[in-house]
């Protein structure tokens, strides 16, 4: 491991996510020493095209096989051009793009190359920061909790205050910033709240040939479904207590639940389905938030912020209300716990996956080989 990695004091680290809605693959860079944030550098982003989210689509929830390794393929080119002009970068976090995730069962599988990545860029690179945790019982999912905890620090948080990030899937984090460290007992609670954005662009896919319902303007013209929304939360997963986590595909009955509605309403009770998700995860939160800070694309949509809102009793805002980036929230996540998996400190612990105590997972490569 090269040293100065392994050493105290503030590294320039650069994390990259490809997340469930496999749209990009986001990039962004964090100043941090692995506990707290110094600063944040510039951020990139680059698309999938048609063809490569194509792949990537065939391969969700597979293991093994052809399609998983084409779809590797793909991960690994497109991370190596969203990567390579970043400038002065001393460790590179690199999250891969999930293919499936059944923690109790199979486990959990990102693919991408990381030691392949080091060796292109020329930088360490830390990665597979999943398996580690799932190995010690953990859901392997959220990780971004131990970030989230960071953010509070640094926006001088003193109250207790929620994540919610709305991707694919929904996953909240609730922090207290007295906490003097994210393992501390007591200081996070996080888990998947329930679909998010997946069964809406599911919908759109299917019935209108389109990627999202982009402003929730779909949804907005139409009326929720009551009933189907009380039978969606008649799900097991809702009862469980939490750290829990989701795979992309796992409330696919949600979307046969509105096969029958127009489209209209099906996006709108698709829509209620996130928001409702999220209020009834809340319940599981130790004290309440002082405010819900959103992040992720589900914040661009104000028919799904307008339904959080009337189902939360508290401030529900975008996260750039407190000088945070949503659209790389999750990307920096994982350049920071890059950081933390190099130095040997843990990136979850039992409130935020379940984990039977708290674990550093990943694999650090660096160029050149091990
Ligand atoms: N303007 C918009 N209007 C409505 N929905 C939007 C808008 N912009 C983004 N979204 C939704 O947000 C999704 C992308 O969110 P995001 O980039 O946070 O997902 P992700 O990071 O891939 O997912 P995850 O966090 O689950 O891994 C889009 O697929 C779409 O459903
Ligand atoms: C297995 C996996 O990739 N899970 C993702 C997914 O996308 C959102 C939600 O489900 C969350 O659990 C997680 O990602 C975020 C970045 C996390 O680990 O915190």
């Amino acid at each position: 491991m090269n040293e100065a990695i392994a050493r105290t004091g503030v590294l320039r680290a650069l994390g990259a996510m490809s997340g469930t809605s496999l749209d990009g693959v986001d990039a962004a860079v964090v100043e941090t020493d692995g506990i707290g944030i110094s600063g944040f550098g510039p951020s990139g982003y680059r698309t999938y095209l048609p063809q490569e989210r194509a792949i990537l689509r065939a391969a969700l929830g597979r293991w093994e096989g052809a399609e998983v390794d084409l779809a590797g393929d793909v991960v690994d080119v497109a991370h190596f051009e969203a990567l390579k002009e970043f400038e002065g970068v001393d460790i590179v976090g690199f999250h891969g793009q999930t293919l499936a995730h059944d923690p109790r069962g199979r486990g959990t599988l990102q693919v991408g190359d990381g030691a392949a990545l080091a060796g292109a860029l020329g930088v360490p690179v830390v990665w597979d920061f999943r398996s580690d945790d799932v190995r010690m019982g953990g859901e392997g999912a959220p990780l971004a909790p131990f970030f989230h905890f960071a953010c509070a620090k640094w926006m001088g948080a003193e109250n207790p205050l929620c994540f919610l990030n709305l991707g694919g899937v929904g996953n909240i984090t609730w922090i207290d910033p007295a906490r003097s460290a994210p393992e501390e007992p007591g200081a996070l609670l996080a888990f998947d709240t329930g679909p998010a954005n997946a069964p809406v662009n599911d919908l759109m896919m299917a019935r209108r040939g389109l990627e999202m319902d982009e402003g929730g303007a779909l949804a907005a013209q139409g009326t929720v479904a009551e009933g189907l929304l009380e039978e969606f939360l008649g799900a097991r997963y809702f009862a469980r207590m939490p750290p829990k986590s989701l795979d992309r595909n796992d409330f696919a009955f949600a979307s046969k639940l509105v096969e029958g509605l127009s489209d209209a309403d099906a996006a709108a009770t698709l829509t209620a389905m996130c928001a409702a998700a999220v209020a009834r995860g809340m319940e599981h939160c130790p004290k309440p938030p002082a405010r819900v800070l959103v992040t992720g694309g589900g914040r661009r949509n104000p028919v799904l912020m307008e339904m959080l809102a009337a189902g939360l009793d508290c401030a529900v805002e975008p996260v750039e209300a407190a000088g945070l980036d949503g659209d790389m929230l999750e990307a920096q996540a994982f350049a920071y716990l890059a950081v933390r998996v190099a130095r040997g400190m843990p990136t979850s612990c039992p409130g935020t996956t379940g984990v039977r105590a708290a674990v550093g997972g990943g694999i650090v490569s660096v160029p050149g080989g091990g």
